[in-house]
């Protein structure tokens, strides 16, 4: 008993991690699955894709290693957030497909509880802003939309989950219907201050309370599962995000990570305070142990890795993201290219979900290096942009508790050009651990503590081992000279909206 079994259920693809006592990976499986596309701005998944590669990938990093389910001591969930589904509490089949984070289906949902003066119950309730991001306006959706399902939800005959909840539930065999703190706080349907559903969010909605799962800390008893032979319990759910903060031991107030993968979510601990943002950030749930929630201000940008991706699959001038770096450090010193990456509207902390990407300052010797150090200052650029509205809505990270050093990680986070620009604008040192895969960390440290096989919270802070600083080099009026510039061309983008 002396392994735990993290799965990671992401946007793309569902991973399996396998880790040894001593919280170092054994072996990584990992599937995609299909995304669906029914409509503009619609993103689904099939429920059945969720649970097969979950399962798959789960079978597949035991039997790459031979090691058998009754040496795991506990499997830890994290998941990809805000994703709902809906299902029969008899058969447990979904209504319908799972609605992506990304879908912006219920946009006129949104705008209409905003017309009604909604607004400020849901900020001041959730933490959160009445955007479709969010899963309460999904279920909404799914219950006005399928055949019978408000009747059916109104008899008790239906179940809500995230993704957590339905693999928990599918894991359990339909015994078990829960989610943790910190995916109950991305519904828009959880009153974070009071650590409970919101009755009268739920009542706005429409939607019964008897379709809710019950909320436990981040490590609790989420039942056992015998999908893998013998019985192995679930002792530990996370959403990704705050599964990363909790893998990077951000455990003090005043610590943040940056999570660079397609996207980038950057999670501020601001301790036992829900801070209330003015400047369009998330109030949020970073994690909940022994009954205290431990509260965040997060930002999250759309398009992070996603510009290195397009590099390669959209301008076809690299095949592999890694060189991006040798181009950025072949770049002309004397050009000043600036692309503002928008290509699904921008994020936090602008929240405009109708303008498209630009670039500035086009020449014509504007070649390939250019383009690919344009690509990755965007993601430093963005990152200063969440760091500023964090400052000032919460003094504290602003003055520095000698603990307001970035942690980062996620697949982009390998790019050493982009993490000493990313060093350079923010004016901050910026902090690398030798363990990327801090998300699976998290949700195995979570399920493995409460097995009693890994340190408490303390000790596991004390494992946290940097590998690499990048210290800021740039002048500080050069820092300010080209944050402004991008400042301009944010606001230019802004200014043109889509065709
Ligand atoms: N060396 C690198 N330089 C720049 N970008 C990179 C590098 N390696 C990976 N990336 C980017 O990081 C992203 C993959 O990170 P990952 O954490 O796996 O993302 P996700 O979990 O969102 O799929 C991709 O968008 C890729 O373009
Ligand atoms: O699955 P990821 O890594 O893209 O993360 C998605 C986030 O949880 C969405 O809020």
């Amino acid at each position: 008993m002396n392994y735990v079994l993290a799965i990671d259920q992401g946007t793309t693809s569902s991973r399996a991690i396998l880790f040894d006592q001593d919280l170092r990976v054994v072996q990584v499986a990992q599937q995609e699955f299909p995304q669906h596309f029914p409509a503009s701005g619609w993103v689904e998944h099939d429920p059945a894709d969720l649970w097969a590669t979950t399962v798959q990938t789960a079978r597949e990093v035991l039997a790459q290693t031979g090691i058998d389910a009754a040496h795991l001591a506990a499997i830890g969930i994290t998941n990809q957030r805000e994703t709902t589904l809906v299902w029969d509490a008899e058969t447990g089949v979904p209504l319908y497909n799972a609605i992506v984070w990304q879908d912006r289906r219920t946009a006129d949902t949104c705008a209409a509880l905003r017309d009604g003066g909604h607004e400020d119950l849901v900020r001041a309730t959730t933490g959160l802003l009445l955007d479709p991001y969010f899963s309460a306006t999904k279920v909404k959706w799914i219950l006005d939309h399928c055949d019978g399902a408000r009747d059916r939800a109104q008899a008790g005959k239906l179940r809500f989950g995230t993704v957590d909840s339905f693999l928990i539930w599918n894991l359990t065999q339909g015994r078990i219907h829960a989610t943790d703190a910190t995916n109950a706080a991305r519904t828009m349907l959880y009153d974070i201050h009071k650590g409970d559903w919101s009755v009268e969010i739920c009542g706005l909605l429409d939607i019964p309370m008897s379709m809710l799962p019950k909320v436990h800390d981040c490590a609790a008893d989420f039942g056992v599962t015998d999908i893998l032979g013998p019985e192995v319990p679930i002792l530990g759910v996370a959403g990704d995000q705050q599964a990363a903060t909790i893998g990077q031991a951000c455990f003090q107030p005043g610590m943040m990570k940056s999570t660079y993968g397609t996207g980038c979510f950057a999670l501020l601990n601001t301790g036992d305070m829900p801070v209330p943002s003015q400047n369009r950030l998330l109030t949020t749930i970073a994690y909940q142990l022994d009954g205290k929630p431990t509260y965040a201000l997060e930002g999250s940008i759309f398009i992070a890795g996603a510009v290195v991706q397009w590099l390669r699959d959209g301008l076809g001038i690299i095949d592999k993201a890694a060189q991006t770096q040798a181009l950025a450090e072949a770049a002309d010193p004397a050009q000043d290219l600036v692309i503002v990456p928008a290509f699904t509207g921008l994020g936090a902390p602008y929240w405009q979900p109708d303008c498209r990407g630009a670039v500035f300052g086009l020449t014509r010797g504007s070649g390939p290096a250019e383009f690919a150090r344009a690509a990755l200052e965007s993601v430093g650029f963005q990152t200063r942009d969440l760091l500023q509205a964090m400052q000032a809505d919460w003094p504290v990270a602003a003055r520095g508790t000698g603990q307001t050093t970035l942690r980062v990680d996620g697949g982009m986070a390998a790019s050493d050009w982009t993490m000493q620009f990313l060093a350079d604008i923010l004016g901050a040192p910026v902090d690398r651990p030798g363990v990327l895969e801090t998300t699976a960390l998290g949700a195995a440290w979570l399920a493995g503590m409460r097995a009693g096989i890994y340190p408490d919270q303390d000790g596991f802070a004390a494992t946290w081992a940097r590998a690499d600083q990048f210290e800021p080099q740039m002048k500080p009026s050069e820092r300010d000279r080209r944050y402004a510039r991008w400042q301009a061309a944010v606001a230019a983008t802004i200014g043109v909206p889509s065709a």
